[in-house]
């Protein structure tokens, strides 16, 4: 199986303050990966960092084979918060963005990989109105349009920043259907949740950070057979650090 990522020595200093540190990870395509930690363990910077938002202090970060931050972009899809979206995109589309149609017009433009037909059934599926004022949109509703505008990209990777926060039940089991539903054999996705027993039936492997670091690259199949234990209850055991091999 080919190789999507493989980070090498990642560091990621913010105002003097060390962020991840020693970071060294190698993920196989086609598979959904759990990003786990607890709040402040650098998920979210380690996904930008991916995506090519953040900038690292040092080590080397390769997707699909290509290292640059300009390749790289063209081949990773990363939710964002439709707020910060405008100075990621470099701005422009705030002043057309009323209506969920127009933020859809913008990704048709920007990324020629957007796919509008996958948008549109992701949009059925998840009930989201096109016509609906950004502005209007409660944090379920805005979490749905970010899933389908970021799965309808068709890249190699996807990185799904804790697409169930703020989502009441029923939302979060049709965004979980719609991952499942939607995801190629040839793509993979990493997703941050501390919904770790909701997104458990999803994943073949977990990535736990902790301490700025990758403190665990474990399958599934092998928490289960090995510790005979859910990802919940293997995660909390790392972070209580009582987790002995047997
Ligand atoms: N602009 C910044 N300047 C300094 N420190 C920052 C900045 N942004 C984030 N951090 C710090 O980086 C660390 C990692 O934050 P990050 O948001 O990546 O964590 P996370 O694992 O995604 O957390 P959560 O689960 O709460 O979303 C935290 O200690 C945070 O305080």
């Amino acid at each position: 199986m080919s190789k999507v990522l493989e980070i090498n020595n990642l560091r990621y200093k913010k105002n003097n303050k060390l962020i991840l540190n020693n970071i060294n990870l190698d993920l196989e395509t086609g598979k959904i990966i759990g990003l786990l930690g607890a709040n402040g363990a650098g998920k979210t910077t380690l996904m930008r960092l991916i995506a090519g938002v953040n900038s690292r202090t040092s080590g080397k970060i390769t997707v699909s084979g290509v290292d640059s931050k300009a390749a790289i972009k063209s081949c990773v899809s990363m939710t964002y918060s439709l707020k910060s979206f405008k100075s990621l995109a470099g701005g422009g589309w705030s002043k057309r963005s009323d209506r969920v149609k127009d933020v859809i017009k913008f990704y048709l433009e920007v990324y020629p990989d957007f796919s509008l037909e996958k948008y549109q059934q992701m949009a059925k599926f998840l009930t989201i109105d096109n016509n609906q004022k950004i502005e209007a949109l409660s944090t379920g509703g805005q979490e749905k349009l970010m899933i389908a505008l970021t799965l309808a990209r068709q890249v190699s990777l996807y990185l799904l920043d804790e697409p169930l926060n703020g989502v009441d039940i029923m939302t979060r089991k049709k965004i979980i259907k719609s991952i499942i539903q939607w995801k190629s054999d040839d793509s993979t996705i990493i997703i941050s949740s501390h919904y770790v027993t909701e997104i458990a039936s999803l994943l073949d492997d977990v990535v736990i950070i902790k301490d700025q670091t990758v403190n665990q690259v474990i399958s599934v199949e092998e928490i289960q057979t090995k510790y005979r234990l859910g990802v919940e209850d293997y995660y909390e055991k790392i972070y209580e650090g009582g987790l002995k091999d047997e």
